[in-house]
Formats: C-alpha cells, sequence, structure tokens
C-alpha cells in the first residue's frame, strides 16, 4: 500500500525557537492534573469549539502535542480559561485515543489523507433519489471508507417524493445494509427526523452526502434549533459568522441521546488508504473463504480462493460480488 503524507493544514505545528534560549522543556511544561475533559465540536482556521461539561469553550492546540492535530469527535483534555467567555482561549493539552477514524484521500493526486472525524460509531451516507440523482460508486465508496473505519453504515434515501427507492435498495440488500427512506411531507411533520433518530440515539454518526441531497435540512431537523447549522451557537462562540464548510460540526441530537456529525457536501471519497483486508471483516460470512488466498490478497485477483469457495456454495454469490464491486470502486475512475 501506498504511504501518503499528512496534512499540514490539520497536522503540522512549526515549531519557533525557543525566545528563552534552551531551557529543558520539562521546566517550562505545565501540569495538567486540572485538566478538564472535553469534545471537539469543530475546527477552524487552528481554533477548536470543545464541549466541556455544558460549557462551549474555545481552545487551541498547545505546543506540546507537536504534530498531532485534534478533529471533530475527539476526546480532549484542556487546560487555561475554561469559562467560555468571550475572548477567551483555552488550551488542548491531550487528545485520548481514538475508538475510529473516519478518513479519506481527498483525491488521488492529493498526498493528505485527511481525518475526518474521531470517535464514530456510525457512518450516515446520505442520497437523494433524484435531483441530484444517486451516485451508486458514490455510496459504494462511502461504504468502503465505513467498513475500512470500522463503522457501521447506514443509508438514508431522501427524496423519495420524487422517486422510487427500489431499483437502490435493490442493488444494496444483498450487503445487508440498514436504511431509511425519507420524503420531503415527512421532513415537515417530524415523521422523517423520527424514524431517523431511532437508527442515531445512543451513538456517534457521522452524515456525509454529496452536496444538495437534503443532508443539512435533514441534520437540522434532528438537532435543536438553536444548534441549527446556519444560525447555530457554534457561530455565536466563534463569533466567525456563517459557519464555513472546511470542518466536520459535532451536534447534540434532539430527544435521544447521541451526535450527529454533519460533515462538508462531498463530491468524492478518496480511498487510497483503504486495506482490503479491513473491508472484508464487514462480510463476516466470507471471512472463512479466505484462508486459501495467497498472502496480501486483494480479493479481487484471478488466484483468489473466494471463486471457488462461494462456487461450493458456502455463501451467496451475490455477497462476493458486492464485496468486488465495492473494492473495485478503491480505483479512481473519470467522475469520482
Ligand atoms: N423534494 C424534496 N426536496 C428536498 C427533500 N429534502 C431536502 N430537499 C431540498 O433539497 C435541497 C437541498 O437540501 P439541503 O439540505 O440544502 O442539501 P445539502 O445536502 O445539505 O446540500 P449542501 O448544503 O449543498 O451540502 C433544498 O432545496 C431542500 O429543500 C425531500 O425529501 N424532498
Ligand atoms: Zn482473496
Amino acid at each position: 500500500m501506498r504511504r501518503y503524507g499528512k496534512n499540514p493544514d490539520e497536522d503540522d505545528i512549526r515549531s519557533r525557537p525557543n525566545p528563552k534560549g534552551n531551557r529543558p522543556r520539562t521546566n517550562i511544561r505545565p501540569k495538567h492534573e486540572d485538566a478538564a475533559e472535553g469534545m471537539v465540536l469543530t475546527v477552524d482556521r487552528g481554533r477548536l469549539t470543545c464541549l466541556v461539561g455544558e460549557t462551549v469553550v474555545l481552545a487551541m492546540k498547545a505546543r506540546e502535542l507537536g504534530r498531532k492535530a485534534a478533529v471533530v469527535g475527539d476526546q480532549v483534555w484542556i487546560v487555561g480559561d475554561l469559562s467560555g467567555k468571550k475572548d477567551t482561549l483555552a488550551r488542548i493539552v491531550r487528545i485520548e485515543k481514538r475508538r475510529s477514524v473516519l478518513r479519506r484521500t481527498a483525491d488521488d493526486d492529493d498526498p493528505y489523507e485527511r481525518v475526518i472525524v474521531a470517535n464514530a460509531d456510525q457512518l450516515a451516507v446520505v442520497t437523494a433519489l433524484a435531483d441530484p440523482e444517486p451516485r451508486p460508486r458514490l455510496i459504494d465508496r462511502c461504504l468502503v471508507a465505513a467498513f475500512d473505519a470500522g463503522l457501521e453504515p447506514l443509508l438514508i434515501l431522501t427524496k423519495s417524493d420524487l422517486a422510487s427507492a427500489d431499483e437502490l435498495l435493490d442493488t444494496y440488500r444483498p450487503l445487508g445494509i440498514r436504511y431509511v427512506v425519507t420524503r420531503r411531507d415527512e421532513l415537515e411533520t417530524g415523521e422523517a427526523a423520527d424514524r431517523v433518530r431511532e437508527y442515531l440515539a445512543g451513538r456517534m454518526t457521522a452524515f456525509v452526502g454529496h452536496s444538495g441531497v437534503g443532508k443539512t435540512t435533514l441534520v437540522n431537523a434532528l438537532v435543536p434549533d438553536d444548534r441549527r447549522r446556519t444560525t447555530g451557537l457554534v457561530n455565536a462562540v466563534t463569533g466567525r459568522g456563517r459557519h464555513t464548510t472546511t470542518s466536520a460540526l459535532a451536534l447534540p441530537l434532539e430527544k435521544a441521546d447521541g451526535w450527529v456529525i454533519d460533515t462538508p457536501g462531498i463530491r468524492s471519497f478518496g480511498l487510497n488508504h483503504v486495506d482490503p483486508s479491513r473491508v472484508i471483516l464487514a462480510f463476516p460470512d466470507l471471512v472463512p473463504g479466505t484462508e486459501n488466498c495467497p498472502r496480501g490478497c486483494g480479493h479481487d485477483e484471478p488466484d483468489c480462493a473466494l471463486d471457488a469457495w462461494v462456487a461450493e456454495g458456502h455463501a451467496d454469490p451475490s455477497r462476493l460480488d458486492s464485496l468486488r464491486r465495492l473494492l473495485s470502486t478503491r480505483e479512481r475512475r473519470e467522475g469520482d
């Protein structure tokens, strides 16, 4: 597998010379027994909006974190002014080990691997059934990213008032993915949000989708009024106007525990970082069939043992077809 560098925007911290000379670092490093635990809600130009208890605190990364970047969803330890008052800036001194990491490579020419969200346990892939037309390859690429990251996928098919979901659901049936179908009138009555919420309760769910699919409409229906994207609390805190679409944004679910993480509309989902041996874990029924695969098998090669194993009747051929379809989306094509 090719290796990729880290995105300097996220991870790099330019070390300035120590103005006080060569004083050993240990002497100037503060003690952090008094650090408070928080969660990163959004990141905007090096400023991290964090929730500490009930207070929204603006913070920056402490120099001692070095190159390590905190991203949305990270559990972090914060010191300094935790009052949440205007013009205060606390410091993040530690990032907890992540339970999961959702990443993408922006595209094949982009050497940087971007961590989008930490600690999510679910990936909601939002697709409109029309306007814009569904793009199954993009859905597949999102699913591969979810499987690679160990997130459970949830398909959310919007705008069923404009087109039927049948064809798409036929395509995804062999994958056994959970799905919700929503339409405009149910958005207005709140039924759509109620139905989607059932899948989100108690979990941290990252929402991805192509621009225009209705992701913001749905997310806004799921979170409290004062957290809605364009008028949200985060903007009031950062004072930077309308939330720009460069970072994900964590929002509390309304009427249930859980977090909705809205991500900027995506055009593509680079998969350079994906490891086929992790993707196949999402197909536990096929895993035993890989026993006789050659070392490092990509499971889409001529000598992959899965063909013979499935032909012997150990698993449904449509499952292998689906796995292969997903794996093939790692190769970028025109329009991805
Ligand atoms: N017919 C129909 N239109 C919908 C539905 N849900 C959302 N829309 C419309 O689709 C358009 C796009 O919705 P948004 O919520 O802004 O889409 P988005 O995915 O957040 O797009 P970006 O903000 O560009 O990322 C808006 O005009 C919505 O009113 C639906 O269920 N049916
Ligand atoms: Zn194989």
